[in-house]
């Protein structure tokens, strides 16, 4: 019988409910399929910042660093909003992904046949349905550069400094050039080059990464143009890198045309197998401890990781084809109920996709 161990973060909010949803999914595939999946769990967020002042104590970050993988619900929320920078929930979200090496972000926002309801584009606008993958670069560009207060000719004044080096940007073009040669071959690199000198050196170094794609169309897109065309046009999209806050944005986009932001799951990668696996979502506030959260993007985030970092295609098919079916049988939570039918909790759906396993 095969081990993984697991470092496990449920975080705030509805982190805990939609983690503890996936991990019953997990256990399922663990008794099916005869693996033992271990789990360690560790505090990070506003539940670690309560405990020990601290959003990402160093125990959390060697426990992560010393397991197979990680996987976190969200974290933050307005309890914690008025702190200082390093000291809010998501400061732990920065140091989880510099400190264990995660420069790519793996985000694909998948519109199941199902939910052509849910999704607010006409149906002949998404046509065959959709499969896009968003790469986004994940420890660079703005989140960490210098930050900080200085006084101007304006009075005292707020910066964030935007900085890429070509190393960083020669390695998450070749993740997601790699991923474009196994897709449809197409890839749209999204920057603002017409003003960022950040994004002059992406276009540049993108550009020539490509010479050793040569099979890989790339198309070159500035980032409020590639905001509009997704909701224009997604069909002309399937595999898009970006650098970190463009992709933050541009995800939450696409998350929206699959039908919720609670169906975009996430892995986020470094040089080797480990990876840390969480929905794209937040900690949602105001439906925590409802019991109404969607778990679809957490357990769609568990099967990328078995995928990812253990290799088991069939036992990640597995979950997929148990998310669908769940789906296809019209089973559906709040976030992607049309009107008038009657909505699933987040243990409900879980049972259903349980069955399905
Ligand atoms: N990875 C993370 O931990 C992460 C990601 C994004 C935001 N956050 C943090 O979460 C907090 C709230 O942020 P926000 O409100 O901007 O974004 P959010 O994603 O938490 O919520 C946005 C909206 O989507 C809904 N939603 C989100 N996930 C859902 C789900 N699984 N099922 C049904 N509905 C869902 C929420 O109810 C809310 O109306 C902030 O502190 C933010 O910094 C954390
Ligand atoms: C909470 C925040 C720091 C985080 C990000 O911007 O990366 C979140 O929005 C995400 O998409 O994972
Ligand atoms: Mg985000």
């Amino acid at each position: 019988m095969m081990e993984y161990n697991i470092a496990v973060i449920k975080g705030d909010g509805i982190g805990p409910e939609v983690v503890d949803a996936a991990i019953e999914v997990l256990n399922e595939i663990g008794k099916k399929y005869k693996h033992n999946f271990k789990y360690e769990e560790v505090l990070a967020g506003g539940v670690a910042y309560d405990v020990y002042n601290n959003p990402l104590p160093e125990e959390t970050l060697e426990i992560c660093r010393n397991s197979d993988a990680v996987i976190l619900g969200a974290v933050g929320g307005p309890k914690w909003d008025d702190l200082p920078g390093d000291k809010r929930p998501e400061a732990a979200l920065l140091g989880l992904r510099k400190g264990l090496g995660l420069y790519a972000n793996l985000r694909p926002a998948i519109l199941f046949e199902a939910l052509s309801d849910a999704c607010p584009l006409k149906p002949e606008i998404i046509g065959e349905g959709l499969d896009i993958c968003v790469v986004r670069e994940l420890t660079g560009g703005i989140y960490f550069g210098d930050r900080g207060y200085k006084e101007t000719e304006m009075g005292m004044a707020a910066y964030d400094i935007m900085i890429y080096s070509k190393q960083e940007i020669e390695r998450i073009a070749k993740v997601a050039f790699n991923m474009a040669q196994k897709r449809s071959k197409i890839l749209t690199s999204v920057d603002k080059a017409n003003i960022l000198e950040s994004s002059r050196l992406w276009r540049k170094t993108v550009e020539e990464v490509a010479k050793d794609y040569p099979d890989v169309t790339l198309n070159h897109m500035y980032v409020d143009n590639a905001a509009m065309q997704l909701v224009r046009y997604p069909q002309q999209f399937d595999v898009i890198v970006t650098e970190n806050m463009f992709g933050d944005i541009l995800s939450d986009e696409a998350s929206m045309i699959t039908g919720s932001i609670g169906m975009l799951p996430s892995a986020s990668l470094g040089e080797n197998n480990k990876g840390m696996y969480e929905p794209v979502h937040g900690s949602a506030p105001d439906i925590a401890g409802q019991g109404k959260a969607n778990p679809i993007a957490t357990i769609m985030s568990i099967a990328m990781m078995l995928k990812y970092s253990f290799n088991l295609s069939e036992e990640s098919e597995n979950i997929e084809f148990a998310v669908k079916k769940a789906l296809d049988e019209g089973h559906r939570t709040l976030d992607i109920v049309s009107k008038g039918d009657n909505a699933l909790g987040t243990k409900e759906m879980t049972q259903v996709i349980l069955k399905n396993i």
